[in-house]
Parts: C-alpha cells; structure tokens; sequence
C-alpha cells in the first residue's frame, strides 16, 4: 500500500508517454507554481518535525532550479546539450547516495551542509567543465542505439531509466519499503521522465510537481502512522480501534487478551525482554489471519472478527493461545560482561541464550444489537477477567 507515494510520478510517466500533446495543452501559468508546492512539503514537514523531507525537497529543487537556469534554450547549443547530457548522471548518482547515505538531523551543523549541498551543487553544471566531465558518464549515450534514433525519445535514457527504476523498484518491494522510501524513487523518476520530455513545454514544472505530490502523500502516510499505528509492534493501536468499533458490522466479535503476569516477567527479564515478547505477539496476530489485531495498551490487545459465529470463534482464539503458548522465546543472556577481557572471552565462546514461554488469556464476546464501543469492551474484559479467574492461558466466551 505503500506504493501510492509513486502514483504521482506513474501517472505523469504515462501521459508523457500517451499523452504528450495534453501537456502541450495544458498551461500552468501561475507563477511559482513548483516553489508553492515545495514549500507545502516544506511547512508541513516542518510543523510535525519531519526533518528527513527536507532533504528530498531541496534535492528537488536544486536540480528544478538548474535546468530552469540552463535547459530553457535550444538542445542544439554545446553548453545545454552538455548540460543535457550530464543531468541523468547527477540525477541517478545523487538519488541513490541520499537514499543509502545516513542522514542526521537537519538542524545540526552536518545537517544544514548537506541541506546546502543538495539545493546549490546541481547549479555547478551550468559551469562547462563540471557538466562536460558528467556527460562523458552519461549511460545513456552509451546506450543509444542508432537504429531507434527516428523514435521521439532518447531511446538511451529510456533503457537507463527502465534499468534503473525496475532494479530499484524491485529493491523496494522486496524490503516492502515505506512510502518515503517510494517518494524518494518517485521524484527520482519524476524527473528522468521530465528528460525523455524534454522537447514538452513546461516538462520541469510537471516534473516537479509529481515529484513534491509523493513527497506530500508520504509525508500524509507517515502522520497516519503516527496517529494510528503502534510503534513498537506496527499494529494499529487504541485509537484506531475506537474508530474501527463505531463502524462494526451488526454480525461481529470483539476480543481482548492480555499476556499472564507479564509485570513478573518485566521484573525478572528486564523491560527490554519484556518489548520483545510484546513485538512477537505482535507478529503473531498480524501474521495469524482471520481477525483484525489491534494494540489497546500496555501488554492488552484487542481483535475485532467479522463474523458472530461462536464455534468458529473459539477455534480460532484457541488457535492464537496455543500458537503463543508454544512459541519458544530465545532469550539473549540479559547480563553483559564487565570489563573488555571478558567480553571477549564470552564472545569467543558459543553465545548462551535461554528459551522462554509466555502465556496469554482472551476474553471474547459477539456483538449485541444495542452495544456501543464501550459496552462491547466492557464485556470482553469481564470475559478476559473470567479466563484470569479461572487459571490464566485460556479462552474464555460469552
Ligand atoms: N516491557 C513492557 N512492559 C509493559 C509495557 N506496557 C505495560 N507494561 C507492563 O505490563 C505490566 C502489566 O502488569 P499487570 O497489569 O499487573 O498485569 P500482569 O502482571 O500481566 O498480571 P495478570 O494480567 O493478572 O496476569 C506492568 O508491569 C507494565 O509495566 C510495554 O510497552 N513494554
């Protein structure tokens, strides 16, 4: 779902590619219209503290302000086509050392350099000597094939940009990447697309614009995140629940389950410990189907079912218990060695881990014509109190 953070940048790459004329058509006369749309990202990526934007903003509008400086003349001029020829270079070299580079937090000294860096150093290829060098690199001049030369596109740059935006692609679904992590290949594309158009007028502003809309629509996916989903174990937490149980369907369940004496297990593992079991159970409901999993707080979850079916319910909340109760916790040995000898010694040695088991107990209950949100809670919690009463790491429904 992530994905959506690139529609932006697919879908200015699919009219370029059948609707060329429709940018022709279509005027954006209203001036400063990619600073406006940077400066959207820049304002909300500012109010909730989302510094890593402001790198890819400026990356964006450095490059936009290069080639508004340098590519509005004739291609047939040495010093635009060099300049032509030198930007897929920069635009694929950069994208990919700020994607892997580790970037700090803007407002430090580092930080404001590389902010600096990525806005002003494209404008060093309006300089001949710079953009000269790049174009001897350029991939896509190595690639053009002379028979495909009639074709309306640099059939070079297309092979480049193809290239490198599947591998990248592929990268990013294989780490199921975040939509940040897609905006980034977006703007990448954006802008190699807007150098397949090139001969369109306003390519750049259109170029720029897909650009800082993935931008902002990872930037709106990341507020959601922070609003609703846990971080600890990526479940979407309370107030998601809350919003989710306004809506329930007349035919559903609701279950709340908490973990047995999870404050002992705090105490003698440690807090850490402690998180991990909670990430793992958090792995557990979302990876076990048949429900919707959400954190309600603390070491207490809840599940929402789209059915009423009790049978069915209880099979499958056994289900869950016994898939937790049998899961095999490999504990790190939490004590670290004092000094540095020892540590080596230990490491040296096959590193020791404990296996743990924890339990958890599930309160379950259908929904009633006249529930609300916290009438339906309130009589999964007395269940789940029922299941504690009756001997913990059990499921208990009514
Ligand atoms: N590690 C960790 N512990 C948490 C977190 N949230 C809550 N806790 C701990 O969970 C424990 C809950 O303890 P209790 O409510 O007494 O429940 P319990 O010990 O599980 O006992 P029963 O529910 O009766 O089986 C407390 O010690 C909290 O500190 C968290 O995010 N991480």
């Amino acid at each position: 779902m992530t994905f959506f953070a690139a529609l932006p940048a697919i879908i200015w790459a699919l009219m370029v590619w059948f609707y060329p004329e429709w940018l022709a058509s279509v005027s954006l006369s209203v001036p400063g219209t990619v600073s406006a749309a940077l400066g959207v990202v820049f304002l909300v990526a500012a109010f909730f503290r989302q510094w890593q934007w402001f790198y890819w903003c400026a990356w964006v509008g450095g490059i936009y302000a290069t080639v508004q400086l340098g590519l509005q003349q004739p291609l047939a001029q040495e010093e635009v086509s060099q300049l032509y020829d030198a930007l897929p270079v920069w635009l694929s070299l950069s994208a990919l050392l700020l994607t892997f580079l580790k970037k700090p937090v803007l407002l430090t000294g580092k930080g404001i350099l590389i902010f600096v860096a990525l806005a002003t150093l494209p404008l060093s290829l309006l300089l001949p000597p710079v953009a000269q060098v790049l174009a001897l690199l350029n991939p896509a001049e190595v690639l053009t094939l002379p028979d495909w030369q009639q074709s309306s596109f640099a059939i070079g740059l297309l092979i480049w940009t193809v290239a490198m935006g599947g591998i990248w692609a592929t990268y990013l679904l294989y780490k199921s990447a975040s939509a940040f992590a897609w905006s980034h290949w977006a703007a990448w594309l954006s802008l190699m697309v807007f150098l397949l158009a090139v001969q369109y007028q306003q390519a750049s502003t259109w170029a720029a614009l897909a650009a800082s809309a993935g931008l902002l629509l990872a930037l709106a996916d990341q507020m959601l995140k922070l609003a609703y989903i846990d971080e600890l174990t990526g479940l979407p937490q309370r107030r998601a629940l809350m919003s989710q149980l306004q809506h329930l369907r007349k035919r559903s369940a609701v279950c709340m389950l908490d973990v047995d004496h999870f404050k002992k297990f705090n105490d003698r593992y440690g807090h850490e410990v402690g998180d991990q079991v909670l990430r793992l159970l958090g792995r557990i409901l979302k990876e076990h189907g048949g429900f919707k999993a959400y954190r309600y707080g603390g070491e207490e979850f809840t599940l929402v079912f789209f059915h009423n079916d009790e049978e069915k319910l209880k099979n499958l909340l056994e289900s869950v218990r016994s898939q937790v109760a049998n899961y095999p916790l490999k504990l790190r040995e939490p004590s670290r060695p004092e000094s540095k000898t020892k540590g080596k010694e230990a490491r040296g040695k096959k590193e020791k881990s404990k296996t743990v088991k924890v339990t958890i107990s599930l309160g379950a209950t259908v929904k009633e014509p006249d529930d609300t949100a916290d009438s339906i809670l309130k009589r999964a919690d007395e269940n789940l109190y029922s299941a504690k009463k009756a001997g913990r790491n059990r499921v208990s429904v009514c």
